[in-house]
């Protein structure tokens, strides 16, 4: 486990520096005198999926709008393949960049028919090519049933899969997605967004998607790069993000967590739900000690015996896929409220004694308030 949040690292600047997807060297970006974006550097290898993850207001979309050509940075170097696209001296305009943009509303133009917004990026081809390739590309996308209709009779879902196909035809360098899911509805967003990540993959091309939901961005991405305050917290895939975390901020991100105040000392945590290992490089002193619910597994109480941790259950819930066990643990200081998440349909009553086994791959220890 590591305490330091990620620090954004200068990239070499050698020719030996192999340029992918897009690269982004110690990007700055301010609106007025406000900086938004904070020397931020990231990398998209070819054909990758990157998620720039983050609450509302952190920098994802301005960041997102740098790639694209539709801000211009105040400092640092935006490379897409290795072609320099914005830097000292250099700025190309976004519609000579060679990508691929899709927005929340789709942008779809209402007084063109579906397949006249699919050619639209393509009228420097002549025109049965042009038609060609736009019927091919909405073909991928299960519409070119609907090449002659406007957008206006077709569904939230629909624009979506034509919003895709345009950008997709031209054969873009880079994909932009901003949040490209969040009007539609929840049956229809996993069905659509389930098309989209194949069509993403099935294409090869490198994708910067900006999104604020954690579980869309593990379902889509490769990389995850969570954002904060115009910084990036942490990079990795997502099973890093999520079972690794290397801040509180980036632990608590991705869902609810119990959270327990306790003391390090000589590299020992002590909690009433046992005694966990500090990780290296933390200091003596008030910790904050994160557990998913997930990772308090319940079992029944056998006659006689005594378990190591000790709860009475205060409430259950069921959630669908897992149900959610308020417990109440009592502990010196007084009693301690934590939710531990059980696969499948788990109801214990209301005051039935438990125990509680933390699972210690779930149990994350950081310095108190290094966060805050
Ligand atoms: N054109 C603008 N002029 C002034 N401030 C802006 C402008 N666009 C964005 N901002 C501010 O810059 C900050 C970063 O905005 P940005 O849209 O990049 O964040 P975000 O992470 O994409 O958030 P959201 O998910 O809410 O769109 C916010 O505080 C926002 O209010």
């Amino acid at each position: 486990m590591h305490v330091d949040p990620v620090r954004p690292t200068r990239l070499r600047e050698t020719p030996s520096l192999q340029k992918t997807g897009l690269t982004m060297d110690r990007v700055r970006h301010a609106y007025g005198t406000r900086q938004v974006v904070h020397d931020l550097s990231l990398q998209i290898a070819d054909g990758e999926l990157l998620c720039l993850l983050g609450p509302s207001g952190c920098g994802k979309t301005t960041t997102l709008r740098i790639a694209a050509g539709l801000e211009e940075p105040a400092g640092g170097t935006v490379w897409i393949g290795d072609r320099t696209v914005a830097g000292p001296d250099v700025f190309i305009p976004p519609e000579q960049r060679g990508i691929g943009f899709l927005f929340q509303d789709y942008a779809l133009f209402p007084h063109l028919t579906v397949l006249e917004n699919v050619r639209f990026g393509m009228t420097h081809l002549p025109r049965a090519e042009g038609v060609a390739n736009a019927m091919a590309a909405l073909k991928r996308v299960g519409m070119d049933g609907y090449a002659g209709v406007y957008p206006h009779t077709l569904s939230g879902g629909q624009q979506q899969r034509v919003g895709l196909a345009r950008a997709l035809a031209p054969r873009p360098r880079l994909m932009l997605l901003d949040e490209p899911f969040s009007g539609l509805d929840k049956r229809l967003r996993d069905q659509v967004r389930d098309q989209t990540l194949h069509l993403l993959k099935d294409s090869g091309v490198s994708t910067l998607m900006v999104t604020h939901d954690p579980e869309e961005a593990m379902f889509m991405a490769d990389t995850i790069a969570l954002m904060r305050d115009g910084h990036l917290e942490q990079v990795g895939n997502p099973v890093e993000l999520y079972c690794r975390p290397k801040t509180a901020f980036a632990a608590r991100f991705f869902g609810e967590v119990n959270s327990l105040r306790a003391s390090c000392r000589n590299g020992r945590v002590e909690t009433p739900l046992g005694v966990f290992e500090a990780p290296d490089g933390l200091r003596d002193g008030v910790v904050e000690v994160l557990i998913r619910p997930e990772g308090l597994r319940l079992d029944a109480v056998q006659d006689g015996e005594e378990p190591a941790v000790l709860a009475t259950v205060a409430e259950s819930r069921m959630l669908g896929r897992s149900s959610l066990v308020h417990l109440r643990i009592d502990t010196g200081a007084g009693p301690l409220h934590l939710h531990s998440r059980m696969p499948g349909l788990f109801l214990p009553p209301p005051g039935e004694p438990l125990a509680v086994v933390p699972d210690r791959s779930q149990v994350f220890v950081f310095a108190a308030d290094a966060d805050l």
